[in-house]
């Protein structure tokens, strides 16, 4: 019923964790393995270890989240350990999540990436909005350009891009003739969005302590800009490459939403957060009960047939 095909993959859901959500030590991967999600996908990495942004770095509200959590993650080696013993256990292919700190370290990850036994997907994080002094790289046109030519001049693996938000139609039309030229195995929008603020108006004050308290926006917040990213990429991109869709999945009817613009996997994020693995049962529950409603058996019927008004 809720099976996806994904690259040369059959998921038995399309539903995962977003990167950075319940996914940072191998305890919480291992929670993710054992709940109702098709796969998952780690923290993004970085070469070396990082502590990340001083605390309070996350906050919730009824409506979402804010976070500036900073990259904190434990380092390559640990994840690419933890994938090779998981590999030996299962055949499900999971997500590597890869960050840059620069355009060097960047090349570096992905050659041990590729020079490794890993056999899963490879996401590369563009759009990590918390990162101290550091814009995110695919707001910026030529260096995205720059940095998937130099990746695909020697990385093999199946690999997407993890992009930030964007909210302008000549925005869409121009990232998607760049990624258009790469034989790119996906694309996951949206990244968090940028630079928000979350206020606490009886103290007076922000809510979180990194960058005055700006942070990146999750959860029903951002749900209709996550579906317009989506929706955007979809009708423009190769069909050889597949969209991830991410932001603002509380309910089996937003990941319905998520797939009727095009989505062929689902990322959950601050709802993970809230309500902890055991979301993924609950929205796999609803959006099966929604499909048998709608007389669909399954994803590929109705996935991309968002109609337009005539
Ligand atoms: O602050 C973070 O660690 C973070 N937070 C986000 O909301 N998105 C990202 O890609 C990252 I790398």
């Amino acid at each position: 019923m809720l099976e996806t095909t994904f690259h040369d993959y059959t998921f038995q859901s399309p539903l995962m964790n977003a990167s950075g959500v319940h996914c940072m030590s191998a305890e919480q991967l291992d929670e993710l393995a054992n709940s109702k999600a098709g796969t998952f996908v780690t923290k993004s990495v970085t070469k070396k270890k990082r502590q990340g942004n001083p605390e309070p770095r996350y906050y919730e509200t009824n409506l979402g989240s804010i976070n500036s959590m900073g990259l904190p993650n434990l380092g390559f080696d640990y994840y690419l350990d933890y994938l090779d013993k998981r590999q030996k256990m299962t055949s499900t292919p999971v997500f590597f999540s890869v960050a840059s700190m620069s355009m060097q370290d960047n090349i570096e990850t992905l050659k041990k990436l590729e020079d490794s036994n890993f056999r899963g997907f490879t996401e590369l994080n563009l759009s990590c909005p918390n990162v101290l002094g550091k814009p995110q790289v695919a707001y910026d046109f030529d260096m995205t350009e720059k940095i998937l030519t130099e990746v695909f001049s020697f990385f093999t693996k199946p690999l997407g891009v993890k992009l930030p938000p964007y909210f302008d139609i000549a925005h869409f039309d121009q990232m998607a003739t760049i990624l258009n030229k790469f034989p790119l195995t996906f694309v996951n929008s949206i990244n968090s969005v940028g630079n928000g603020l979350i206020i606490n108006p009886e103290k007076e004050q922000v809510v979180i302590k990194p960058k005055e308290g700006f942070g990146g926006i999750g959860g029903q917040y951002i749900k209709p800009t996550a579906l317009a990213n989506v929706r955007a990429f979809y009708v423009r991109l190769n069909p050889s490459i597949q969209i991830i869709g991410t932001g603002g999945i509380t309910s089996g009817l937003d990941a319905f939403e998520h797939i009727l613009c095009g989505a062929s996997m689902l990322q959950i994020g601050t709802q993970l957060y809230k309500e902890g693995p055991k979301v993924f049962a609950r929205i796999s529950d609803e959006l099966t009960t929604i499909m048998k409603t709608k007389g669909y058996t399954d994803i590929q019927q109705f996935q991309g047939k968002l109609k337009t008004l005539e």
